[in-house]
Formats: C-alpha cells, structure tokens, sequence
C-alpha cells in the first residue's frame, strides 16, 4: 500500500490513528470507543504478558479469574471512591426482550467484585498474605475523545489485589510492582518513565496513595500515567470488613495493595517510536524481529536466493530469533521493503544474486536505516548484536527526547512559558491541594489543564527558603507538572 498521508510532526492525532491502522495494529469498530486489537498488536500484548505474568509468579501472586458481572449493592459500597467514577460504569439492563430484575454493572475494575471473598476467606494470620491477579478486560464507558489503546471504552488489564497483615509489607510489594511497571516500559516498550507519587488531588480516591510510572509524549507536550501501583491502606478492609486474628490473637484490619497495567503500554510506545514511515517496534515486543525479502534478478538464480532466505530464517529461529522471510511472488521487494517498515519490523534482510555469491547478506535497521553486509557464517550474533543495538538505541534516543521536553521552573512566568513550550514542567510545590485546583484552573486552554504528573521519587535538593512557583508558600516538595492524557 502507499505511505502514511499524514506525518507524524505536523498532525499528531492524525498521524497516530493512521499508523496503528496502517501497520495492522488496530481495525475501527462501530461502536465508537472500542477497537479490534489485531494479531500484530496482540503478539505484543502477549510478549508484555509473558514477562509480568513470570515475575508474579516469582513473588508467588496467584492468578484468578472473577466474574465479569457486578450486583449494584455491591459496586456502591464503595460509593466515596466510585461517586466520580459512576457515569463510566455500564450497565446491563436486558436479557432478550426482557428486563432484568436489578441492572448489572460491568466490571470498571474489580475491587467491590473482589473484596467481599477476600473478607470470607482472610480469618486467621495464616491466611495471608493472600496474593491474586487477574488477565481481563474492564469496561470504563467514557465520553472524552477516543484513542486506539490510549483511551478506549474496553481495555485489556491486568489487575492485582493483595492482602497483608502489616503496613510494611504492603509498602514493599507496591514498590517492587512499580519496579516491574518500569522494566515493562523502559526494557521492553524502551520508554522512559519518571517512577512518582501521585498528588492527593490525583490519587485514587478509594485508596491511601498512588505511585505511578508517568511516561511523556513529547509531540503533545503531555504526560500520560503509564501504569499504577496503589496502596490502599486500610480503607477496603474497613468498608468491606476484611479482618484477620493477628498473633496478638487480636481482631485486625488487613493492609491492600492494588496495581494495573493496560493495553495503553502499547500506544505509548507508538507514539514515542513511530516515525514517518510507519511503526517502529523496539526488538524485545516485536513478533517479527528480523523479515527477509529476496531480491531476485531477471534470471538469476531465483531459487537459489529464495532457498538462501528459507535456511537463513531457520538459523536464527533455532537461534531463538523471530525471523520470518516474505516469499510471495505477488509483492516486489520494493513493496516489502515499505510493507514491513510500515509495520516497524527492527531489521530487514535483503538477499539478492550478490549476497548469494559473496555467501552474506544485507541487513537494514528500521530505527536509523543503516545497511551492514554480513557473511552467512556470523549471522546469528551480529543480528542478535544488532537487535540490542537498536533496543538500546531507541530507548536511548526516546530518554534524549524526554529529558530534552523537561523544565525545571521556580516562578509562574517560567513554568507558563515552559508549557506554552510543549514541555513537562519540574517546578517546587507547597503540596497544597487548593493551589493544585487552580493551577489547573489558571492553565484551562485549548491544550488542556495542567495537572500534577507525579512527585519524583528522585528529585533534586529543595534548597532551604524554596517558595512554591504557585503559590509563594514555602515548598515541600518538587513535582512535575503538565497537560496529560
Ligand atoms: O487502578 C487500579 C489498579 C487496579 C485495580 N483498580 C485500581 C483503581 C481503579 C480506580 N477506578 C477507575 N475507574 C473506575 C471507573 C468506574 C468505577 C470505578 C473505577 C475505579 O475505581
């Protein structure tokens, strides 16, 4: 097909949608805020999958499945958390041409669904810390502009709930969740994130606080939270009466922690690693790592060449590679070349006569689209080389790019002109809840309020006699602010 009609510098938002169409990603559906997720994005939500899936089961957390389906005296236990949430709840109302008795709730997340068996089966010490997960989907019936894997009506999650006897450990399990939210992003999607605490005003209502990975589109200038790692404190214990016999023998309340990584990961990543071309996939999520086109030439030894990409393939698959060859004879190269560059394959290989003759071949990377002729007898390690090379490269440029669109402020003037700039501000905050609130209110535009990102967890010295850059309070702490999805 021909290239992208939009670029990615000049309309975003078109830009975006068309790319994740354009490389057989995502497929519009008729109802507006869902979308088909397509094998080549699936594959990727799979490789994410794989790796989080194994390091929970390291940590001994338990996957479980619960019902799809929430009784409403259930979900509005929990009204203070919910009350802002409820118009995104959907509702199934019918059975047939019947109605039914009492509505049903789909699962917008699934601690109400959850919580009142934690309650039945947490009795003694013993039984915790109990430690579930689940692969689902959730339904969130949102009104605000839809976007592919950003922000859509269902999304596919996955959410863990756990349950300890003390705070401490609570505190150290939703640390080292965030940790894993960090790897998925910076060592498989190679996009930087900022790890932080959310704000009072940003947190989850229902919980006690929330940290975040926030990653950061700079061709918006907008932040976006990445994923969530909560600490819910004792809130959910309290409301759904979920108390255990300490070895005090004393009736206590248990500590929770609740965390969520969406298909969104994978928006993020194309829209941080896309390119005029089309996708580009960092190697580590890319289900195809390595395509071979042939290149025959009028007579030449066509067979020879396609024999050549067949036992090519095979060497790096038994390598553990994912190399595939396109040999249909319907396509020219020319054609493949942008076929698979559309769809952000990392590396092409191309064999014609003279690769055939010299025994090599040539390898284009899609990241810089730097050629490298390699001999068939190195070929397994220098594109295993060259696979890491371009994983390191992309997360290497993508921080480059992130770190460039930060900016440090102290004063209201600075931290205007940097947002008007696109960039996402680090400035010294009083950590006032009203000031947040009209900021926000102050920076209402066309591009959006400006919010609190995330308090780094890494954040420079707060000199002595700092003054909030809102406020002119003494500063607390640093945080970084932005417009944000
Ligand atoms: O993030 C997570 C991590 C996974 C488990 N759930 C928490 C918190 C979810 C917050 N939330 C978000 N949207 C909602 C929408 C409707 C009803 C309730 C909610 C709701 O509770």
């Amino acid at each position: 097909g021909l290239g992208l009609s939009n670029k990615k510098d000049e309309n975003f938002g078109e830009w975006y949608s068309e790319v994740v169409v354009s490389g057989e990603m995502i497929e519009y559906y008729d109802i507006s805020g869902c979308y088909i997720l397509r094998p080549w994005a699936m594959a990727i939500w799979e490789i994410m999958q794989e790796f989080f899936d194994a390091e929970i089961k390291k940590m001994k957390i338990k996957n479980c499945y619960f019902p799809l389906f929430v009784s409403p005296g259930v979900l509005q236990r929990e009204k203070d958390h919910i009350e802002g949430f409820a118009p995104e709840v959907a509702w199934v109302t019918k059975s047939g041409e019947s109605d039914l008795e009492v509505p049903i709730a789909i699962r917008p997340t699934s601690e109400t669904v959850m919580y009142p068996y934690f309650s039945k089966w947490i009795r003694g010490h013993r039984d915790l810390p109990l430690r579930l997960n689940q692969w689902c989907n959730v339904v969130r019936w949102e009104f605000s502009n839809p976007t592919p894997f950003i922000r859509s009506r269902e999304f596919l999650w996955q959410e863990g709930h756990t349950a300890f006897a003390t705070k401490e450990e609570a505190d150290a399990e939703v640390l080292d969740i965030l940790e894993l939210y960090r790897r998925i992003y910076e060592e498989y999607l190679a996009v930087p994130v900022i790890k932080g605490k959310k704000s009072e005003l940003e947190k989850f209502a229902g919980g006690f606080y929330t940290t975040t990975v926030e990653a950061f589109v700079p061709n918006t200038g907008r932040g976006i939270q990445g994923a969530t790692s909560h600490c819910l404190g004792q809130n959910f214990a309290k409301m759904f009466e979920i108390y255990f016999e300490n070895e005090k023998r004393e009736k206590a309340m248990v500590w929770q922690n609740s965390w969520a990584y969406t298909t969104r990961t994978i928006g993020v990543m194309v829209m941080v690693h896309g390119d005029d071309k089309g996708l580009v996939l960092p190697p580590k999520v890319a289900s195809v790592q390595v395509i071979f086109v042939p290149v025959p030439y009028k007579d030449a030894n066509t067979q020879g060449i396609f024999d050549a990409c067949t036992a090519t393939v095979n060497t790096l698959c038994e390598a553990g590679i994912r190399a595939e060859a396109d040999l249909r004879d319907n396509y020219s190269p020319g054609w493949k070349y942008s076929h698979w560059e559309m769809k952000g394959v990392p590396l092409r290989i191309e064999i014609g006569p003279k690769d055939l003759a010299n025994n090599q071949v040539r390898a284009v990377r899609r990241d810089n689209s730097a050629k490298k002729d390699i001999p068939r007898a190195d070929l397994v390690e220098q594109v295993k080389e060259l696979l890491a090379n371009i994983q390191q490269s992309l997360f290497d440029a993508a921080k480059q790019k992130r770190d460039a669109c930060i900016q440090v402020v102290k004063t209201w003037d600075e931290f205007v002109e940097a947002l008007g700039q696109k960039k996402m501000v680090l400035a010294p905050w009083c950590d006032e809840e009203e000031v947040e609130k009209e900021v926000k209110a102050r920076t209402k535009g066309e591009m959006g309020a400006c919010k609190t990102l995330c308090s780094p967890f890494e954040e420079p010295e707060l000199p002595e006699g700092t003054i909030c850059f809102a406020s002119g309070k003494p500063a607390k702490r640093w945080s970084y602010w932005g417009r944000s999805y």
